[in-house]
């Protein structure tokens, strides 16, 4: 063990957060689009989190101060839900919990993106988007993505995240064959996952989920535990692939082996990098 944490601090990091995951079970609320519900339900319950799914702007004075954390996603926004999600992220501040905001699609209209700003004024803990969402974001204009598509490289938005973290006060985690995570001075990239895990819809808003359960765990190390849970939730893919006859079964499997990983895997395979 003692030899590991020297040649993969990384492993050792991310495998204390999953452990911690499963021994705690903390409460997500995931007020989350409508394609992305069913896979952040699982993705969550296979890491050992517990989400829910409330969005109803009556029930979050409520429920949202006994969550551990909160994850909004704006993939299928209207404006009966930006309330809500407003709402949610101001208890959450006023509680101390962290939330996470997943800007799906931002560049998809001005509607989005400037719901997706006026969220960002209520200091999200993290942003994590694809290459395009975060350009969109970083320079507040629209048309950079293809709908819920990135058409860019993670590498090509790493100064704009930089600037986007610099501006906001968060973590801003980029997803994409490399997974980038800066706080606008460290740079980190986690490097696993698999092509593949494009063709499932809504794997960028689970790994998003992913990171919400992980800042549960530690809040104050979120720069940590966003590129733990990028790198966790990419093995899970490397290792489902493995089993796997295409997207669809890779999305089955990709849970089963989250749910099944276990700390020799974690220590050897997590493969994150500094890049700052
Ligand atoms: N080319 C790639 N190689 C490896 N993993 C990838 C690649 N593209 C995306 N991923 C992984 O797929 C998941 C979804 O990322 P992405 O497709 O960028 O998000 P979104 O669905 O929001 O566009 C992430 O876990 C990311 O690491
Ligand atoms: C297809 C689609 N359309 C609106 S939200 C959504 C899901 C997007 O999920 P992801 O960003 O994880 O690909
Ligand atoms: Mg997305």
């Amino acid at each position: 063990m003692a030899e590991q944490e020297e040649t993969n601090p990384w492993g050792s990091k991310s495998w204390s957060y999953l452990s911690s995951l499963r021994q705690q079970s903390p409460l997500i609320q995931c007020i989350t689009n409508l394609v992305s519900m069913d896979l952040i339900a699982n993705t969550l319950l296979a890491a050992g989190a517990s989400p829910a799914m409330i969005h109803s702007i009556l029930e979050i004075p409520d429920f949202t101060p006994h969550t551990q954390s909160v994850l909004i996603n704006v993939g299928t926004l209207t404006p009966e839900w930006l309330p809500a999600m407003k709402a949610a992220a101001g208890v959450a501040n006023q509680f101390g919990k962290p939330w996470v905001l997943d800007p799906a699609a931002v560049g998809a209209s001005g509607f989005r993106l400037k719901a997706c700003l006026e969220l960002i004024e209520l200091k999200p803990t993290v942003i994590r988007g694809n290459g395009s969402e975060i350009i969109s974001l970083s320079m507040a204009s629209i048309g950079s993505g293809k709908g819920a598509d990135s058409l860019h490289e993670s590498s090509d938005a790493l100064e704009a995240a930089k600037s986007l973290a610099k501006s906001s006060g968060a973590i801003v985690a980029i997803s994409g064959s490399v997974d980038f995570v800066t706080d606008g001075q460290r740079v980190v990239g986690a490097h696993n996952g698999l092509p593949m895990m494009q063709k499932i819809t809504a794997s960028g808003c689970a790994v998003t989920a992913l990171i919400a359960a992980f800042v549960a765990i530690n809040p104050t190390h979120a720069f940590e535990a966003t590129a733990s849970a990028f790198s966790v939730f990419g093995l899970a893919g490397e290792i489902g692939m493995g089993l796997a006859k295409g997207p669809a079964s890779l999305r089955m499997h990709l849970i089963d082996s989250l749910y099944a990983l276990d700390q020799e895997t974690v220590l050897h395979r997590v493969k994150i990098t500094s890049f700052s």
